[in-house]
């Protein structure tokens, strides 16, 4: 069976690092290159040692073009810049992409939506399966509870994280809002601080922490008079989102283009 040629873009990141692991670890991909910002110090130097693993032979470039022109997928794991502008070229050269930046805006999804009418775009905040199944039972719970159960989101991650709530605790309050047929923008309070009031019945509140080495924790609690359900998901290791994302790239050979999530990938919507 033919091997995947995968690019890795951001690839001195952790995450950059984690794929290149994946790639290299797989028998149905090849690294077909991988790229950084340039002016990094990874620039020149062997991916597969970035990584921490045996020499590939293949240097980190700063070339996106070339590797966009040479790879059929690419994963992007970046900042929210890095990936529209690499979105703007998978679309001109035809190539599969898969983000898990997360921080983008809602305009900036908006544009993903464009570039994703040319190729196969897989864009998800959390690439883990036991996240994914945390999207649809916290979604299905929220269907089942009225608004005496306040719906409380609380994460924490490493003291490295730049952007906050994570996309994935975003992406829960999303499916609780779903639940409740509710736009989550209308319903959101994304902090607390001061003389607050009390809390208004619908509401869906968002608690953040940042520490030390914390892969990634997130918690959906669903508060009533009497009795508190919660949901609970803990990654205790990177390689959760590494093999999500690598199991999304070889998923679009052959795909429509469109804009998809792991829940596509993963078959959790038939
Ligand atoms: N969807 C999921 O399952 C997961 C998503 N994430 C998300 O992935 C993203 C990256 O996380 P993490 O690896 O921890 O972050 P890092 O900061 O370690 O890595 C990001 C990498 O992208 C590089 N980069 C920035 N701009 C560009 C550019 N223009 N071209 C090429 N490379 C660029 C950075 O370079 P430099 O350092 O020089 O700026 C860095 O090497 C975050 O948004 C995070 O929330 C993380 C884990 C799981
Ligand atoms: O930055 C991280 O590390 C992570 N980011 C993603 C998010 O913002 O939800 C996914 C995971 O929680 C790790």
């Amino acid at each position: 069976m033919a091997t995947m040629k995968i690019g890795i873009v951001g690839a001195g990141g952790v995450m950059g690092r984690m794929l290149i692991q994946a790639v290299a670890r797989s028998d149905k991909t090849q690294l077909a290159g991988a790229t950084d910002r340039p002016d990094t110090p990874q620039i020149g130097k062997d991916a597969g040692l970035v990584a921490g693993i045996e020499a590939l032979q293949v240097p980190i470039t700063e070339d996106a073009e070339a590797l966009f022109a040479a790879a059929e997928t690419i994963i992007d794991f970046t900042a929210p810049a890095a990936s529209l502008a690499h979105a703007e070229l998978a679309a001109r050269h035809g190539t599969a992409l898969v983000i898990g930046t997360t921080g983008l805006s809602e305009a900036d999804r908006a544009v993903l939506e464009i570039h994703a009418a040319k190729i196969p775009l897989v864009f998800a905040p959390n690439m883990s399966i036991g996240v994914n199944l945390m999207f649809a039972l916290t979604r299905q719970i929220a269907a089942v509870l009225d608004n005496s159960y306040d719906i409380e989101i609380v994460e924490m991650h490493h003291r490295r994280k730049v952007d906050a709530p994570s996309g994935t605790a975003l992406g829960l309050g999303e499916a609780a809002a779903t639940g409740r047929g509710v736009g989550l923008a209308e319903v959101q309070q994304r902090a607390r601080d001061g003389h607050t009031g009390p809390r208004k019945p619908g509401d869906i509140g968002f608690a953040v922490l940042r520490g030390g080495d914390v892969v990634g924790d997130h918690t959906v609690v669903f508060a009533a008079e009497g009795e508190r359900i919660e949901l609970t998901h803990k990654a205790s290791n990177r390689t959760i989102y590494a093999d999500g994302a690598l199991r999304a790239a070889l998923w679009t050979k052959g795909r429509a283009p469109g804009l998809y999530g792991m829940d596509d990938v993963l078959g959790l919507n038939s």
